[in-house]
């Protein structure tokens, strides 16, 4: 297990957890879980309850683990005011408001963040812009699509031009079209030294996003790697077809199937 998270030298490890357990009462959603994050895109599969929002939740510091760090470019992470200000997390939930313009919560987000009145407005108006959204600045958000929204909560996680971003399944809900178009707004919005981490059980996101795979199960990381030392795991078929799945299915256990 974790060859590929070995293969990550700590020199390019920007952003990572080290040997961190989340336990709720007698159930652990993580299990001495170690990864290193690179710049791009880094997939996160798993089944459901294998762990995916936890994990996303410590990296972002919206919880802290039972045992284990938090690390960032400096090392462990121990101020997590400025880790907070630094990463952008978009929950499953995105979290808008149906009563508020776009542009005035974006220009809330900003605020959240830490960016000052005077440069707010450009932070806004470039968020919108990534995103496709430069022309819904004045509607309100109960009226968008749900693909909108959903770019809206990406515009909402990098407003304040994050190192760190952290986006927990933000495709579930969107039908093919929509999920193009959320491909095409992620690239488009990505900074190049951007480190991303975008969980999924979506196996079609791999294809289209991934640099880079980890698989949890049950807890536990299973594989962390770059796509091809992933799709390496199982032999090409004639076809080329579905090997995205079969390597993935290769890394479950019997565990994670409770
Ligand atoms: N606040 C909580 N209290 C108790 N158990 C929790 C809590 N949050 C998560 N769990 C449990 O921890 C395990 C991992 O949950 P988590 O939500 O991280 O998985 P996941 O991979 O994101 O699943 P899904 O794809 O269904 O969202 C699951 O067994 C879940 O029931």
């Amino acid at each position: 297990m974790l060859d590929g998270a070995r293969s990550t030298t700590p020199e390019r490890c920007t952003f990572g957890v080290d040997e961190v357990t989340v336990q709720y009462d007698d159930r652990t959603a993580l299990d001495e879980v170690s990864c290193a994050l690179e710049p791009g895109v880094t997939v996160l599969l798993g089944r459901n309850g294998a762990g995916k929002s936890t994990l996303c939740r410590v990296l972002a510091s919206a919880e802290q683990p039972t045992r284990g760090r938090v690390l960032g470019p400096e090392g462990p992470v121990t101020d997590l005011r400025s880790h907070r200000a630094r990463v952008g997390w978009l929950p499953q939930t995105p979290p808008v408001a149906a009563h508020m313009r776009a542009g005035d919560y974006l220009d809330y987000a900003a605020w959240l963040k830490g960016i000052s009145r005077r440069d707010r407005p450009r932070a806004v108006a470039e968020a919108l812009e990534r995103t496709g959204l430069g022309a819904r600045r004045g509607s309100r958000i109960g009226t968008l699509s749900g693909g909108m929204v959903r770019r809206l909560g990406i515009a909402q996680a990098i407003v304040h031009r994050p190192s760190l971003l952290v986006l927990d399944e933000p495709t579930v809900g969107l039908d093919p079209e929509q999920r193009v178009q959320f491909y095409a707004t992620l690239r488009g919005a990505l900074d190049a030294d951007t480190v991303t981490l975008l969980s999924t059980h979506l196996l079609e996101d791999v294809g289209e996003l991934a640099e880079r795979v980890l698989v949890l199960d049950a807890g536990r990381m299973r594989f962390a790697g770059a796509l091809e030392t992933f799709l390496a795991t199982v032999p090409a078929s004639p076809d080329g077809d579905g090997r995205i799945r079969r390597a993935f299915m290769a890394q479950l256990t019997d565990e994670g199937a409770a």
